[in-house]
């Protein structure tokens, strides 16, 4: 019989989580957690799933039975069934036969042959998935929701973002919520969501989340780090040369009936310098991009990097100011980033340059560049970002929303586009899928790898052939002394593997343990709960 679980539909996944990495698949530039995300869909691809391979339930004692009066600790929904001991639990449920599915990228799998099905790695989801509900707010791409559903979670997406007092509403009984650039996740409304467990972020920046609290409250959070970069740079070539060519001005006047042939001012974007300010996943695609349209490119990040090309790095923004015809924002907001460009950087550009902004709003101040128009200073400006932006779609571009929105309007040789850098049905579906694919590993396997904020932690799966086995999390506080305690709770039993890393405050440990009933699963439970140390710990099997 099946217990604990209301969909009687589990799913096995292929053995091999290894982080080898494919040949050919490394680049430059690419961070540790771009990495990790690449082998782990490679893996993904492999999945073979197989039906009712194993039920597990767990006791309603273990699933809210913390010790201590904290928000709920064991990262386990409310609400769920009651089940039967875990002794009766952890023996294999019925298996059915096999069936071939399609993957995450909608590539048929095939049902592996190269293992046995005892072999197969297990799914660890000690609770019914329907029990999970998550919240997709901002228009998540289809391709995410399905994974998310084929799982067998309720999902609830809604198409645009939600006011604070609504969301802090509805985030409350949310295990997972789903966001893109709009969301703000602050405190207040992390600490409003007690069975919060995760947080994908379906775009590259994480600004609107509170990362370090999040980390705090053992809430991981995962975004898509490179699957729209190059959306946005070819957004960013097309706008040069719309703004040499004066292009959107003159579509304008003719949409209002005037027809306005001139060349002067306009302008051949070959041979002329561009200046990228921050030289990451974006600013590499822009520079290869803009090279094959002839022109120069120099960047400036406070990194030192090797030039896609034949670019050159320059030592100072300064520098790159005085030198570039076009100047192109592509860093992060950061406490250092705010601002970045106001009069004294616009005071240093050439006359008659343009500047380009698809980065974060906070980044440039905007009525300093008006001011830079109407001097004659700046030939025109492309705006895809700023410091507020509506939450949904409609009339809501005006003064009320920023104060200068007017101003905006009115200056000659404008681009404005409403944050749409990112915004083409190839990235959104990458995007959709990668995060939805790492949430699905979080949610269910406790795996970190490409986290934002946590210690990318990742131990190869239990398989179907190791039934009286536990996978115990236990994100906590990292402070001297605690690994030796946690240890002493774990070391009297078999521990199979076991990964252990910190990143800042946060330490996160996932190990397996083999040949445990359920009684000694509670024990585990129960004192790594009271360690002081203790942030969130979780048991899956
Ligand atoms: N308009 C849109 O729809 C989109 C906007 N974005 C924004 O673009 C930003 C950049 O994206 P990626 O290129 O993927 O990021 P990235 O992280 O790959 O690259 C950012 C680069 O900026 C550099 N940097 C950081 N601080 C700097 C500073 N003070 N001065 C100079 N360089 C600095 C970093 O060293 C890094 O090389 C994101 O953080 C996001 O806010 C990203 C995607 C879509
Ligand atoms: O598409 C979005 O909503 C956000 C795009 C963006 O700014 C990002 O990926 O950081």
């Amino acid at each position: 019989m099946l217990r604990g679980f209301s969909h009687g539909n589990l799913e096995d996944i292929s053995p091999d989580l290894g982080l080898d990495v494919p040949s050919g698949q490394m680049r430059r530039s690419l961070p540790r957690a771009d990495l990790s995300r690449i082998v782990r869909h490679d893996h993904i691809v492999q999945e073979v799933i197989v039906k009712n391979t194993m039920a597990l339930s767990v006791p309603q004692s273990l699933l809210h039975g913390s010790s201590r009066s904290r928000s709920p600790s064991l990262c386990l929904p409310r609400g769920l069934p009651n089940s039967a001991d875990l002794g009766e639990a952890l023996e294999p449920g019925p298996r059915a036969e096999p069936r071939v599915v399609m993957s995450s990228q909608g590539r048929s799998l095939q049902r592996s042959t190269t293992h046995s099905s005892a072999a197969a790695a297990r799914e660890l989801k000690p609770f019914a998935t329907a029990d999970i509900k998550i919240l997709l707010l901002e228009n998540v791409n289809t391709a995410g929701q399905d994974i998310l559903r084929q799982q067998g979670y309720q999902v609830e997406a809604l198409k645009s973002s939600l006011p604070e007092a609504e969301l802090i509403e509805k985030i409350q009984d949310v295990h997972v919520i789903g966001i893109r650039s709009k969301t703000q996740l602050t405190k207040k409304v992390i600490d409003s969501a007690p069975n919060l467990l995760v947080i994908g972020c379906f775009c590259i920046g994480t600004n609107q989340v509170d990362l370090k609290h999040a980390a705090q409250k053992g809430v991981a959070v995962f975004n898509s780090p490179f699957s729209n970069s190059r959306s946005v740079a070819e957004q960013v070539i097309s706008e040069i040369i719309a703004l040499a060519r004066q292009i959107c001005d003159r579509s304008m006047e003719l949409h209002q009936g005037k027809w306005n042939k001139v060349s002067a001012g306009c302008w051949e974007v070959r041979g002329k310098t561009l200046g990228i300010v921050g030289y990451g996943h974006i600013g590499n695609q822009l520079s290869v991009l803009a090279e094959a349209m002839g022109m120069r490119v120099i960047f400036y990040d406070v990194v030192n990097l090797m030039s896609m090309g034949t670019a050159h790095q320059v030592s100072t923004l300064d520098e790159l100011l005085q030198q570039a015809d076009f100047v192109t924002l592509h860093v992060p907001e950061l406490p250092e980033t705010e601002n970045m460009i106001s009069t004294e950087q616009l005071n240093k550009m050439k006359d008659g340059s343009y500047l380009l902004n698809l980065s974060r709003g906070s980044i440039v101040d905007i009525q300093a560049v008006i001011d830079a128009s109407r001097s004659g200073k700046l030939a025109g400006a492309a705006f895809d970002v700023y410091p507020n932006e509506p939450a949904a779609n409609g009339d809501y571009f005006n003064n009320s929303l920023n104060q200068w929105t007017d101003a905006l309007n009115s200056c000659k040789n404008f681009i404005l586009t409403p944050h749409i850098g990112g915004s083409t049905e190839e990235a959104q579906r990458a995007i959709g899928v990668e995060v939805a694919d790492a949430l699905v590993q979080y949610v269910n396997y406790g795996t970190t790898l490409g986290a934002c904020n946590m210690p990318e932690v990742n131990l190869r799966s239990l398989t179907a052939d190791e039934p009286n086995h536990v996978r115990m999390v236990y994100i906590h506080q990292n402070v001297p002394g605690v690994l030796r305690r946690v240890n002493e709770i774990l070391g009297d039993h078999n521990v199979d593997k076991q990964m252990t890393d910190s990143r800042g405050d946060v330490a996160y440990l996932m190990a397996d343990i083999s040949n445990v009933n359920q009684q000694q699963i509670k024990d585990i439970y129960v004192a790594l709960e009271e360690l002081s140390s203790r942030i969130r710990t979780r048991v899956l099997y």
